[in-house]
């Protein structure tokens, strides 16, 4: 395969779900050869920063937390080059294009936020899980789940959810209806990128 597939979407849209059962599908199918990823990687400074933010522990314009979010990926950017010179196919939960869509929906220019990741290698396939803001936030409250800085109004989800549909058809993005079961969303994810 040797591709890069990213999944994205609204919080709770269900990213982390369908990564991890496609990691699992295409690695049974291909041994040893698929990788994936997953921003904000909180595991690094960056991430911890971005981690502090999210939580209102740390206070900064959203020029500066979107420059993080972004540079959270450049520390990345050998492992994944690794990963794409073995031939390997990567997963990404979440990439660049949550920067677009959530740094336009904090008010920042497009052609900025685009630079912000410029050079980063670029993904072979986009889906964008959609699910209304609605399903988003009754996912998290029947999760019990702490809201963060950028889900906690539905106004700003709205936002966000028109710029991922705007954007979708101007950057060959391929959109999935998303509030149907887990396993439906997975077959189409499996046509998307040709394994069924
Ligand atoms: N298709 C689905 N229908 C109902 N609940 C789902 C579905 N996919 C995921 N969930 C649940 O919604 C929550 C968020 O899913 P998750 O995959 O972590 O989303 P994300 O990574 O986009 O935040 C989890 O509790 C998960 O079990
Ligand atoms: C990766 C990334 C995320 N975000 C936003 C989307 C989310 O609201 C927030 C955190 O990502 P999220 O995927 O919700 O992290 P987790 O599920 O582990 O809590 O950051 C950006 O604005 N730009 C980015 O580049």
């Amino acid at each position: 395969m040797g591709k890069i597939i990213v999944l994205e979407g609204l919080d709770k849209s269900g990213k982390t779900t369908q990564a991890r059962l496609l990691f699992d599908y295409l690695n049974d199918k291909y041994p040893g050869q698929i990788d994936l990823f997953s921003f904000p990687d909180y595991s690094t400074k960056i991430g911890e920063e971005i981690r502090s933010f999210l939580d209102g522990k740390v206070q900064y314009n959203p020029q500066t937390k979107h420059m993080l979010l972004s540079a959270n990926r450049w520390e990345k950017k050998e492992n994944i080059l690794e990963s794409l010179k073995s031939g390997k196919t990567i997963i990404l939960n979440r990439y660049y294009q949550s920067n677009l869509v959530y740094g336009l929906a904090n008010g920042l220019d497009f052609e900025w936020l685009s630079t912000l990741d410029r050079g980063m290698p670029k993904e072979d396939i986009t889906i964008i899980l959609d699910v209304s803001p609605r399903v988003s936030y009754l996912r998290s409250i029947a999760n019990n789940f702490i809201l963060d800085e950028f889900e906690k109004s539905r106004e700003f989800l709205e936002k966000v959810r028109f710029n991922y549909l705007e954007l979708a058809k101007v950057c060959n993005w391929n959109v999935l209806h998303s509030e149907n079961s887990s396993d439906i969303i997975f077959k189409s994810i499996l046509d998307i990128i040709g394994e069924q």
